[in-house]
């Protein structure tokens, strides 16, 4: 049996930090299980760039190997087409993506410059594993460099349906460089079945078996992997001492009133203020909530060199200001807004005081803290989830208050409904979910993957 070889734009790290994410922390352990490297960007910019020396750290079989990249990389590849153009089309907003930057340029270099430092380190038996959108033509690169081994890409963001997808210019020669992988995965049944229309429409792909798809006389599986969380792992995370101390915080400051959360990236696409203006609707046609509920909003920012990010921020504190102008009590203030972001144990003690998770993405590929904020709940007095349709989570998550995240009307409602919800309801609907996280963990999710690709 070869390495596997998981190729990312951000890679894990081996200290348990506390810091990394679910899906971090399981894929190092897949990567010690059978020996590996994780091969990607170091997150630092530098002038020598991709032709620098390898940053490396080493655990038993398992390496990290990361290289720099440089400045007009960053802005072509990072802050450029991966997410001033790909990320908001495959998030559905045509609105504000760029349409005139062209893929060939610092897009598709960083690719062959990632795909030609990574060649020597191939065996012949390694399985290569390639996630998210800033490495789609990864394989047709090493595939032109001579690279025969089974190779798959796993998308973390939603792929819309061929009537947005073909507003991409030069889509059909982006996606037919998917084509070189030997699986495809995505988060969800919708995305891989959008993903197998554009090939059928676009690419004069057929349909030859249930996940396989024939086109250029290639055979490709395409198929959803709904990703997981550490659900076992993270439900003992209230119960640490960083936990157990947000937990006392929370208590003392809110004494019996009901707190919502949500954790965000600043971003977008994760509808945060439809979710404010929602939260008022909620003091507006429900009174009775007013001074008995407060709203605790975390966002840590992100991306903010990107126009479309820049000013989210402001415009949330605007927001807040109106909404606690117009409602606060000298007693009670019904938004707090946290601009900035707390470690993982610290997030499970906030969601395990919160009577309500909310969250409400105008589209997102999973949504990991839908996933986080049940596992953190008490199974006795659980709180309830109010999540987004258009978060890939809702697909696995259907015991969840479902809305539509554009409509305040529909997400004070949720909200009501949530804030009333008897125990029994509240304890049925989070056992069914606990048990499907628990049973499609973030080691299960990349086990089966790995699994499908032939390893
Ligand atoms: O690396 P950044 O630019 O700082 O952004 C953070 C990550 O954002 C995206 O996350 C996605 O993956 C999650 C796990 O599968 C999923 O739950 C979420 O819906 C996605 O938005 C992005 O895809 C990652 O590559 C970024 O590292
Ligand atoms: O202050 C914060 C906010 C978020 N997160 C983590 O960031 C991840 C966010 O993942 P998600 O899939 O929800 O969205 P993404 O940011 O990847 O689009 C989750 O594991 C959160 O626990 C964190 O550690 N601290």
């Amino acid at each position: 049996m070869g390495k596997l070889i998981i190729v990312s734009n951000r890679v894990g790290s081996l200290k348990d930090t506390g810091k990394a994410g679910g899906l971090a922390v399981a894929l190092v352990d897949v990567l010690r299980e059978r020996g590996g490297v994780w091969f990607g960007w170091s997150g630092a910019v530098s002038d020598e760039g991709t032709f620098g020396e390898f940053k490396i750290e080493r655990s038993k079989q398992v390496e990290l190997v990361q290289l720099d990249i440089n400045k007009a990389d960053y802005d072509e590849y990072y802050a450029g087409y991966a997410n001033r153009t790909l990320w908001p089309i495959l998030h559905y907003r045509l609105d504000i993506a760029e349409f005139d930057r062209p893929f060939e340029e610092g897009y598709r270099r960083v690719n062959e410059r990632f795909a030609t430092r990574l060649k020597p380190l191939i065996k012949p038996d390694d399985l290569i594993w390639v996630h998210d959108y800033h490495f789609l033509p990864f394989a047709s690169t090493l595939r032109a460099m001579g690279v025969e081994n089974r190779i798959g890409f796993f998308l973390h963001i939603p792929f819309p349906s061929p009537d947005i997808i073909t507003a991409l210019p030069r889509h059909g020669a982006l996606i037919r460089s998917m084509l070189a992988y030997d699986l495809i995965g995505f988060q969800t049944m919708r995305d891989r079945n959008h993903f197998i229309d554009y090939l059928v429409q676009e690419q004069g792909g057929r349909v030859v078996d249930d996940d396989v798809v024939s086109v250029y006389g290639r055979e490709i599986t395409v198929r959803a992997f709904p990703i997981g969380i550490d659900a076992t792992g993270f439900a003992t995370f209230p119960d640490s001492p960083e936990g157990k101390r947000q937990q006392q915080r929370i208590r003392q400051a809110q004494r019996d009133r009901a707190q919502i959360v949500g954790v965000d990236r600043i971003d977008y696409t994760k509808g945060i203020p439809h979710r404010f203006r929602g939260f008022e609707r909620l003091l507006e046609e429900y009174p009775e909530n007013r001074g008995r509920v407060t709203f605790l909003q975390i966002a840590p920012s992100s991306r903010s060199e990107v126009d479309a990010y820049a000013d989210i921020q402001r415009e949330l504190e605007g927001l807040a200001g109106q909404i606690n102008g117009r409602f606060a009590d000298v007693d009670w203030t019904p938004i707090r807004f946290i601009a900035r972001g707390f470690p993982r144990k610290a997030l499970a003690g906030i969601y395990r005081a919160s009577r309500i998770g909310l969250v409400t993405p105008l589209r997102d590929g999973m949504n990991l803290v839908a996933k986080e904020y049940l596992a953190a709940q008490d199974p006795e007095n659980p709180g309830v989830l109010v999540l987004s349709r258009f978060a890939g989570a809702a697909e696995e998550l259907r015991e969840s208050v479902i809305v539509n995240p554009y409509s305040a009307a529909e997400v004070a409602a949720a909200l009501q409904t949530a804030l009333q919800m008897p125990l029994d309801e509240r304890k049925s609907r989070h056992a069914l979910m606990f048990e499907r996280i628990v049973r499609n963990d973030a080691h299960n999710w990349a086990t089966r993957y790995i699994r499908a690709l032939g390893g």
